[in-house]
């Protein structure tokens, strides 16, 4: 069983590995962004990075599993990105309520940069080169991000804001330097080139979007912290107000007892205090003590209470605080916190009465409940979408919350009442934060990440045409040259077809154009041979009987051109050469040969002087040149038949 367990694992090591990844990813951005989930974050993201290299996918269940790896961390970014006037995030909230995944309120928004990594690094999980261009983005991000959360932690007036963890923006930063391409670290590597600057580009824009749009967060963060401090403040103030305007009408009750300086009779109470409770509605009951401390007069909201009379006012309204010293008729004025009908959390007031000559006569108590005092704000509560909640030494005396889910932003007031304080707190509902929040700041964000891609497609899209053009030019370059290299070669061609390619004479096809073009019809042909060549090969080589016949080349070349002939390599070491006949006289072209074949300083090896040539010359006309140049050669055999070194004119 174990080990059948352990060989499905080994197998499917790959897809086990992404598996646990995701959710380590997922169980970390559902809780809070501490230092120990970004170490699960951390371990998560590098688990399967560490794990494909070493482990071969099963292709098509690796590919469902990292679809099913991106399904479960969009929604998860969604909550995050999505402008509150599309989704209200109260209705986020009580989606991943549902489904355990924690607190994710609007000011842990900083995680969602995290996020943004991460959905990166999901396409850099999914697709081969394409991820791997990414890696440049994440680095960048990342070191952004780096930054920000250093500038975050030294600047004391932004500790509102959570930060991010750092463990995984390390971890995008070592992923991302490990998966980078080095090739796209090369100035000239062509490929990556227009993609990597637009890469730097796309990513320095989106991360100056990201870091105004956190700015925006948190100057909107102010902005509430400070809005809903003013509503805890108005909700004191009208309470104040409340309590102010009660007093001074207490104050006028107990001088009408002062006036008639005595105690009111039950007919004088009833007709004056009734007007009370119709103007306070949160007056509970109205009393008349006696200087002794019991109860004369007492009217509740309602009805006479004839039951309380002749006992002490604690019978009726305990102080809710055992401590607190006893209530004392002779006092001029005191508040105390007390438990009407040992019930209702309520304020007592009490005004002492003097008669003309300063004696006390009573004193008038006036008891208002609380909640009855707090219901009278409802209004202004529901308006602005408050909870409200008062409390005293801890424990909580009254509390009205809206049915909308009440945000974690409270502030709290004191209200003084006598020598007790009630603690008065007030938090708006996330909707009324989420209303209030704005969407500038995802705005920002929006349009700073389409900016980004536009930036990255304008950018990627110059360098690419640029890239284009160079090439295209490159391309031109070579096509010229390559032009320039054929028509060289076909002039090499062409040249090599006339020509004798050893000594640059044209060759016997060449001679033969030349004597049916020739401009005059009476024409002499001179046929020239190297005496005794054979000799010199025998004795010095091919090579260097090559020598002699380009030096004996060049110096017939020079001879003829004196007399406007034109020369050929007939063969081997023989040469031809054709004349007009008026240009051409025998012995003189036989003394200026000679000379320049001397002139060579080419020795025979066998004789041990200069070497010599014998000329067989034919005259006649252009048509007959095959029997031309028959003749021309009879006339060399001729020569040397009669001792080489010679010309011979054939017979016409
Ligand atoms: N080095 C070299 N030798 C060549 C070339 N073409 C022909 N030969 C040699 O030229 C020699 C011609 O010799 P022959 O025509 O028999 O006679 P010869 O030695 O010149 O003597 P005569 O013509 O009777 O004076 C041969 O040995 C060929 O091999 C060449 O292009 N280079």
């Amino acid at each position: 069983m174990t080990s059948s367990l352990i060989s499905i694992l080994s197998r499917r090591w790959t897809e086990f590995s992404q598996l646990v990844a995701a959710l380590l990813i997922v169980g970390a951005f559902g809780l809070e962004p501490t230092l120990s989930n970004g170490l699960l974050c951390f371990g998560g993201l590098l688990y399967p990075a560490l794990g494909r290299p070493l482990f071969r996918a099963r292709p098509r269940l690796s590919r469902a599993l990292n679809v099913g790896y991106l399904a479960l961390i969009v929604p998860i970014l969604a909550c995050y990105v999505m402008p509150t006037s599309w989704v209200n995030q109260e209705q986020w909230h009580t989606l991943f309520d549902r489904v355990s995944l924690g607190h994710l309120t609007y000011y842990d928004q900083p995680a969602l940069i995290g996020l943004l990594a991460i959905i990166l690094l999901a396409f850099y999980r999914n697709g081969g080169r394409f991820a791997r261009l990414c890696a440049p983005m994440i680095i960048v991000m990342a070191i952004t991000l780096l930054t920000l959360q250093f500038y975050l932690q030294a600047n004391d007036t932004l500790h509102e804001v959570r930060p991010l963890p750092l463990p995984l923006l390390a971890g995008l930063l070592l992923i991302a330097l490990s998966k980078i391409d080095p090739r796209l670290l090369r100035r000239r590597y062509h490929p990556y080139r227009p993609t990597f600057t637009a890469l730097i580009l796309g990513a320095f824009v989106m991360s100056t979007s990201l870091v105004y749009w956190h700015y925006q967060n948190v100057q909107m963060q102010y902005r509430l912290n400070s809005d809903s401090r003013t509503i805890s403040n108005d909700v004191l103030e009208q309470l104040d107000q409340a309590l102010e305007s009660h007093d001074q009408s207490m104050e006028h009750l107990n001088r009408i007892w002062n006036m008639l300086d005595q105690a009111p009779t039950q007919a004088q109470w009833q007709a004056i205090v009734s007007i009370y409770f119709d103007t306070f509605t949160f007056e509970k009951a109205l009393a008349f003590v006696s200087p002794s401390g019991v109860i004369e007069r007492y009217q509740s909201r309602g009805a006479a209470r004839d039951d309380v009379i002749g006992k002490p006012l604690s019978a009726v309204a305990p102080p809710l605080d055992a401590h607190e010293p006893d209530f004392s008729p002779t006092a001029s004025s005191d508040t105390q916190i007390v438990l009407l009908d040992g019930q209702v959390p309520s304020l007592m007031y009490y005004f002492s009465s003097h008669s003309q000559n300063g004696h006390v006569i009573g004193a008038t108590v006036s008891i208002l409940s609380i909640p009855a005092l707090l219901d009278s704000l409802n209004g202004y509560l529901a308006e602005h979408r408050v909870a409200l909640s008062v409390i005293l030494k801890g424990d909580t005396l009254y509390s009205r919350a809206p049915s909308e889910k009440v945000s974690d932003l409270r502030y709290c007031n004191m209200l003084a009442i006598g020598d007790a304080g009630l603690t008065l707190c007030t938090a708006p509902t996330q909707r009324w934060l989420a209303d209030e929040h704005g969407n500038l700041a995802d705005i920002v964000l929006v349009t700073g990440l389409v900016f980004a891609l536009m930036t990255f497609a304008l950018v990627r899209l110059n360098r690419q045409i640029n890239d284009q053009r160079h090439k295209a030019q490159k391309a031109k370059a070579r096509l010229e040259q390559e032009i320039e290299q054929r028509k060289t070669l076909q002039y090499q061609v062409e040249w090599l077809a006339h020509h004798d390619e050893l000594t640059g004479l044209a060759n016997r096809r060449h001679f033969i154009h030349q004597v049916q073009n020739h401009p005059s019809r009476a024409i002499a042909v001179v046929m020239i041979d190297i005496d005794h060549f054979k000799a010199i090969n025998d004795r010095l080589g091919h090579h260097q009987g090559d020598r002699f016949l380009k030096g004996i080349a060049s110096a017939l070349s020079s001879s003829v051109s004196r007399y406007q002939g034109s020369l050929a390599r007939y063969g081997g070491e023989e040469f031809i050469a054709l004349f007009a006949q008026h240009e051409l006289c025998p012995g003189a072209l036989e003394k200026t040969v000679r000379a320049a074949v001397d002139a060579t300083g080419l020795i025979h090896p066998l004789t041990q002087r200069p070497v010599t040539v014998s000329l067989g010359v034919a005259l006649g006309f252009q048509e007959d040149i095959e029997q031309l140049i028959i003749r021309a050669d009879e006339a060399l055999y001729l020569a040397k038949q009669q001792g080489r070194d010679r010309l011979v004119i054939a017979e016409a």
